[in-house]
């Protein structure tokens, strides 16, 4: 473990340097990788796992995405099962359904765990809110989890451009004794930068808030917000969602993201300076609140709950797709489709 220092605290974490892909391969040499379930992290993880010579197959049901990860190389019979024939071949256990369908898939791979066999998850919801969801792996086994902190989608992008995602990591359940490097050399297998070490419950907790809050939920309030008062002061379509979300994506978060914020802030005007260092304590201080209540909702299992309940109805995606349809609807994303459709590269 490398010594960091992250803003004045000092965390251990484990860098590609002292944990190389070579000897991430030599502790998963005799292990063949499961990864059940093909939506978002399966494609992701499975692509990066397979491109860095690891013994990797996929366990999904027939249907779209099935015929997606044929699309992608996995071959039937080969490298590609049902489910049920994955879980039994597999010796690592990637249990990549979405979090409420892992409650209906979970005695079918309890079923098949047999001693000496590893559990892995991307989150910590399964085994956090046991009681809810009834995942309670068998004491013979080691679990474990390696999330990525990002999309599959960006975990594959950035694999395939030589970059990488960093995840965390947890261990469960120890019962080889040898969890925690299985554990490691999963986390590098997949593609991670750097990883830093979590328990489940941490990994859910910050995980539900961050996606609720600035990453995801947040976000999309704050745009919402800004450009319905722009264009309540007679401000037109175009004009309203640069200044709201282009100019952020295109050129002032890239900046972010080289360099911190006090560079993107360094490399705007004066005038541009002078009214954000003013403005981002108002800000701060009208959202905190929010951000507090949010916290006690995740740690009080509430958002799990509804997680749970909403995403085990039967037509819940098609109730997804109405509330996402929404957002694409509504004029700020309409506007933002012609503003995307304009960018040179686009055109
Ligand atoms: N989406 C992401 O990029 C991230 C996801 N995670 C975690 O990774 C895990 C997997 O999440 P996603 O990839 O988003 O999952 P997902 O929502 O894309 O679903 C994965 C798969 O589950 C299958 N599935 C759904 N219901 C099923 C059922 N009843 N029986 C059998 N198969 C079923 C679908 O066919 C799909 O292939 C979750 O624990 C999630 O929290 C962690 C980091 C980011
Ligand atoms: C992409 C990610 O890490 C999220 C937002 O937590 C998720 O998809 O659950
Ligand atoms: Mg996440
Ligand atoms: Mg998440």
């Amino acid at each position: 473990m490398a010594t960091i220092n992250f803003g004045g605290v000092e965390e251990q974490v484990v860098t590609r340097e002292e944990f190389p892909l070579e000897k991430a391969r030599e502790v998963l040499a005799d292990e063949v990788i499961a990864v059940i379930g093909y939506g978002v992290q399966g494609p992701g993880q499975s692509l990066n796992m397979r491109d860095n010579g690891f013994n990797v197959i996929v366990g999904q049901r027939k249907g779209k995405t099935y015929d997606k990860a044929v699309a992608d190389g996995w071959v039937p019979g080969e490298t590609l099962f049902e489910i049920e024939e994955a879980l039994e071949k597999g010796t690592i256990i990637c249990f990549l359904l979405s979090d409420a369908a892992q409650i209906e898939l979970w005695p079918t791979v309890k079923a098949a765990l047999k001693p000496g066999k590893s559990l892995y998850f991307s989150h910590g919801f399964g085994v956090t809110y046991k009681e809810k969801t009834g995942i309670v792996p068998p004491a013979d086994v080691d679990v474990f989890l390696v999330a990525p902190k990002g999309s599959g989608t960006s975990l594959r992008r950035l694999f395939v451009e030589g970059k990488g995602l960093n995840s965390s990591f947890a261990v469960y359940q120890d019962a080889s004794g040898n969890a925690r490097t299985k554990a490691i050399a999963m986390g590098i297998g997949v593609g991670s930068g750097y990883l830093f070490e979590t328990d489940f419950y941490k990994e859910v907790t910050s995980d539900l808030t961050g996606e609720r809050g600035t990453l995801m939920g947040a976000i999309q309030g704050i745009f919402a917000a800004q450009y319905e008062v722009l264009r309540a002061n007679g401000h037109s379509p175009s004009e309203a969602f640069n200044e709201t979300v282009e100019e952020l994506t295109q050129s002032l978060m890239p900046l972010v993201a080289e360099n911190g914020m006090d560079w993107m802030y360094a490399n705007c005007s004066t005038t541009a300076q002078r009214g954000a260092l003013d403005w981002w304590k108002p800000f701060h201080d009208a959202t905190k609140p929010v951000f507090e209540k949010l916290y006690n909702s995740v740690k009080s299992q509430e958002q799990a709950e509804i997680s749970i309940t909403r995403n085990s109805q039967p037509d819940y995606r098609e109730k997804l797709e109405v509330e996402l349809a929404e957002l694409r609807d509504s004029e700020m994303w309409r506007a933002g489709a012609a503003v995307r459709s304009l960018r040179p590269e686009r055109s």
